[in-house]
């Protein structure tokens, strides 16, 4: 069960006939090792699908070659790179009334006869699918009954089931919930680890993945593809200009993407705690270049200082040295935005008490 999946000096993009090809991303140097989890991270367009299915041998590569365990993936016949290699695919397929046992079943087409008969052997391994994705419980369900978390289960037991070296999912944590996301990652991690299979997923679940792979294939468009941990490539900047775009930029300090917006001026924060943090989150949201702890010293500087306990938070805005008519105490994160908001200086200063 050692296989490594390994790509040299591949191209991947579309054949056009007599036309030039498309190509997508070129000369893409890889290495999926046993007992990891990747996730393949890039923007809409950026390839990922594509990459995923030249990886898949579902379709052939521009250039260069993906080998598995050693040999080209594409040499080998498909019953016996189906052994050693399964896919999950987001499209949903129509299943008519199978049962969910019946769906994983089909995992084991490699290693049945003509006729698909279930030996002990198979039937072993479609349990043993269903358990390790914490699904025994839906196997005699029909499929078309399912959520959509229980039939992805379900769709990744069916990859098991064909107890392959390598499996790779597109998008499988698409339209699920965030409850369901963190399960399916986890599952999925913990299968590497124990199974000493090497699983690479493509998602767009940005912090999800940040948390749970052991690496990262980040796919910019127009490549070069960069490969690390993910902190790695928190710090050296790779995961910033993979995203870059107009209007959204990564904070490296949250781990988060927020919405660009003009600078709205400097607001200095003292406080700690979550009625800080939420502060600090809300003014940030606004355009707000907040300033901790007294950092902030010019004398026009608006301030905000946390005060009450973490049950009955307040907030008390200032402005310069708190001049009477500029103090305002707020007891919601709302009313603190709009007292800061009308201390700016091309705002009219309300004087408001007690905001709420
Ligand atoms: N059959 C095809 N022929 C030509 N170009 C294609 C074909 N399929 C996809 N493309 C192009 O290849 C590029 C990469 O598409 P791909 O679906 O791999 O991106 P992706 O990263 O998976 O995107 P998304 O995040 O939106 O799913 C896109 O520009 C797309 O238009």
């Amino acid at each position: 069960m050692a296989g490594k999946l390994q790509a040299n000096g591949l191209t991947i993009g579309y054949e056009r006939g007599r036309r030039a090809p498309v190509v997508v991303a070129r000369d893409l140097n890889l290495s999926l090792e046993p007992g990891e989890l990747v996730c393949l991270l890039g923007p809409n367009g950026a390839g990922k699908t594509t990459l995923m299915r030249t990886l898949a041998g579902m379709q052939p590569p521009l250039a260069g070659r993906v080998l598995l365990a050693g040999v080209d993936i594409h040499t080998l016949p498909p019953q016996a790179l189906a052994q050693r290699l399964s896919v999950v695919l987001t499209d949903r397929v129509d299943v008519g009334h199978l049962h969910a046992y019946d769906l994983v079943a089909l995992g084991r087409y490699p290693y049945t006869d003509w006729m698909g008969r279930l030996t002990r052997e198979d039937h072993r391994a479609v349990q043993w699918a269903l358990e390790a994705v914490g699904a025994t419980a839906l196997a005699h369900r029909p499929v078309h009954e399912l959520s959509d978390g229980e039939r992805q289960k379900v769709m990744i037991a069916r990859a098991l089931a064909q107890e392959p070296e390598v499996i790779l999912l597109d998008e499988p944590t698409a339209f699920l919930d965030l409850p369901r996301r963190v399960e399916i990652m986890g599952v999925l991690r913990g299968l590497a680890r124990r199974t000493n299979r090497a699983i690479l997923l493509s998602t767009h679940d940005l912090d999800l993945a940040l948390r749970s792979a052991d690496r990262l294939w980040l796919l910019p468009m127009g490549g070069p593809l960069a490969v690390g941990a993910p902190e790695d490539l928190v710090l050296n900047g790779a995961f910033t200009a993979a995203f870059r775009s107009d209007g959204v930029t990564f904070d490296p300090y949250s781990g988060s993407f927020h919405i660009s917006r003009q600078n709205a001026g400097v607001v200095s924060l003292q406080g700690e705690g979550l009625p800080a943090l939420w502060a600090a989150r809300a003014l940030e949201r606004e355009g707000f270049c907040v300033a901790r702890n007294g950092s902030a010293q010019a004398p026009d500087t608006i301030h905000v200082a946390v005060d009450g306990d973490a049950s009955s938070p307040r907030w008390i805005v200032t402005r310069g040295q708190g001049a009477p008519g500029h103090r305002q105490v707020c007891t919601s994160v709302m009313a603190m935005l709009r007292a800061v908001k009308g201390l700016q200086p091309e705002a009219s200063p309300s004087g408001e008490e007690n905001g709420r």
